[in-house]
């Protein structure tokens, strides 16, 4: 709040006076004292030296373009391949960690490319397929950068340049992610979010106003996850594959963000971690000491005066402490930000600049006419890439045209296409399904329909898989007019294999169509159940069609999701690599 104290007034006439308590109300006196400043500023030059990594961290902050830069020369000089060894490669993690400290300020780490951004980004044909159902957008943000402090001095009729005034820059708006359950789809997010910059500081020591705060909301079970800007990869890719045959093949394209390296700056939770939790994010502000405003007198003059000079030297402590604070922020999760529950209040996902100084802070013994102030602080800049992992209970998984539509339909209260030629489901559909007033009810996904190489980019891909990583259990959909389901069960299990569902402890295998050829289904039926009893699997022969044993698949279904609930706590660890 603001302070009207007798230390302004005696500075001022009586005529002056007088006219100052008429205007009371638009005099605000909170600026610092001389004393204070001076205290202040004695405090800074007798701290301790500050850490070298954080006067380390800011030579690299200063250097952004280090985290864009797309490393080709892996581990020396070459494109790693997918058959080369790498030395300290842990196949079980997206990274290899190349150095940590105390040899360097941050935790230095590899990854491919293809963790940091989605393929379905620089291939239209994946693009026009799914263009129903939106689930992945890359996101500009920009936090809003700090307002400037602003160089004035107290002035009246009697006076014609007073105490120093000038207010302090507003804070730049920051932005923040919150999931709300009333959005079902990400086709709302926009391309980006630029949060304002913070006002600059004014006369009468008014500080600049407060730059606005961005939320975006997004639905439950969004990951969020650490992007770059898709114009750079698309024409780091277009160049690539000018060469290739079939280039825009979603297999060139795939195999080249896999077997491109990132370079990154990480840290762990603690200063002490080798493990790296977060990636460094760095803004492009001012070096320390640097980042003046001046007024009348040129940032020349003040150079050639010792008492700047000294000046500069101590708020360079300053600066440097606010770029360790800032460095303590400005972190993301290597891995993703998981939304997957409701939230109660949002979390920051960049954080807005620090206003700028005003010259009131300058005041000192040997400097009554502080003609400069300090600049605010950057905003940060950076891409986020937004997934929707749809969060049901169960999914269906089969290959097309097994009637995985049909048996939503009979089902829940969900009225998916149904078609007898393949591919009739482009986009993932949920149903509820209320099994009987005793139990609850729980929701189900039908996905688009899975083929042999669908992890070669065959069919739709493995694109969809997503939706279904979150369930509870997996439910197998198998067509019984199919020569060989058993067959087609193995291929399903080896392409949720080769996209890192390897845990498939808790699934129902589901035999639709038994009304087609009964004779030859039985045997068919024989060998599949043989197969469950060794996998532990509940099995479940059906005919959608005809609505026979819908009633025995719901009761089976909803013991699979209570099962899931004590036994199935995550279906499927987040494999960054296979997305
Ligand atoms: N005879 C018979 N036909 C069925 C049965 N269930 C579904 N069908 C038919 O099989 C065809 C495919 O059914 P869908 O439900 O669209 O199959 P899907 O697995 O969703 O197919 P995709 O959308 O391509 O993944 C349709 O013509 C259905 O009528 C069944 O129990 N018996």
């Amino acid at each position: 709040m603001f302070r009207y104290t007798k230390t302004v007034f005696s500075q001022v006439s009586r005529k002056g006076r007088n006219r100052l308590q008429n205007n009371v109300s638009h005099i605000p006196d909170n600026a610092p004292r001389l004393q204070e400043n001076e205290n202040w500023l004695q405090n800074l030059s007798s701290e301790k030296q500050l850490e070298p990594k954080i006067s380390k961290a800011l030579k690299l902050g200063n250097s952004v373009k280090k985290q864009i830069e797309l490393v080709e020369d892996y581990p020396n000089g070459h494109i790693i391949n997918e058959n080369d060894k790498i030395d300290n490669h842990d196949s079980t993690k997206d990274y290899t960690i190349i150095s940590t400290p105390p040899q360097t300020p941050f935790i230095h780490i590899k990854s491919p490319l293809i963790n940091f951004t989605n393929i379905k980004y620089f291939n239209h044909s994946f693009n026009k397929q799914s263009n129903a159902f939106i689930d992945v957008r890359i996101v500009k943000c920009k936090s809003g950068d700090g307002g400037d402090g602003c160089v004035s001095f107290f002035r009246d009729a009697n006076r014609a340049v007073g105490p120093p005034n000038g207010g302090d820059g507003g804070d730049g708006g920051s932005i923040y992610i919150q999931t709300d359950p009333a959005i079902n789809s990400l086709a709302k997010l926009s391309h980006s979010y630029i949060a304002t910059n913070g006002g600059n500081g004014a006369k009468d020591q008014l500080d600049g106003k407060r730059g606005k705060d961005i939320l975006i909301k997004v639905p439950l079970g969004t990951l969020v996850k650490w992007s770059f800007d898709p114009k750079i990869i698309r024409a780091f890719i277009n160049d690539k594959l000018e060469n290739m045959t079939e280039s825009n093949s979603n297999h060139n394209i795939r195999n080249l963000l896999k077997h491109q390296f990132v370079d990154l700056d990480c840290v762990g939770e603690f200063a002490t971690d080798r493990d790296p939790q977060y990636i460094q994010l760095f803004r492009k502000s001012y070096e320390p000491g640097e980042g003046w405003v001046f007024k009348e007198k040129d940032h020349e003059y003040h150079i050639g005066k010792q008492w700047f000079r000294d000046l500069r030297h101590k708020i360079k402590k300053h600066d440097l402490v606010l770029d360790n604070d800032e460095l303590l922020v400005d972190k993301f999760p290597l891995e993703g930000l998981d939304l997957d529950r409701e939230m109660d209040h949002p979390v920051p996902l960049l954080i807005g600049g620090k206003g700028g100084m005003g010259n009131m802070h300058f005041l000192t013994n040997l400097i009554r006419n502080p003609r400069f102030a300090k600049v605010g602080r950057n905003g940060l800049e950076q891409y986020f890439m937004f997934e929707l992992k749809i969060l049901a209970d169960l999914g269906l998984v089969g290959f097309p045209n097994a009637g995985k539509s049909t048996i939503l339909n009979k089902i829940s209260n969900a009225k998916p296409r149904i078609g007898h030629w393949e591919f009739t489901t482009l986009s993932p559909t949920i149903g509820t399904v209320s099994p009987s007033l005793s139990k609850p009810s729980f929701t189900v996904a039908d996905i688009p329909g899975i083929i042999r190489g669908a992890s070669k980019d065959k069919g739709m891909g493995l694109e969809f898989l997503r939706h279904i990583e979150r369930s509870r259990g997996l439910v197998f959909v198998l067509g019984m007019d199919r020569p060989e389901p058993l067959e087609d069960l193995k291929v399903l299990i080896d392409e949720l294999n080769s996209h890192g569902i390897t845990k498939t402890h808790n699934a129902l295998v589901i035999c639709n169509k038994c009304d087609v050829n009964p004779e030859q289904t039985f045997a068919k039926f024989n060998s599949i159940q043989r197969f469950c009893n060794e996998m532990k699997w509940d099995i479940c022969p059906i005919s959608a069609l005809n609505n026979e044993n819908i009633d025995i698949l719901i009761s089976k279904m909803s013991d699979l999701v209570e099962h899931g609930k004590n036994s199935y706590k995550r279906a499927i660890k987040i494999n960054l690599e296979s997305l």
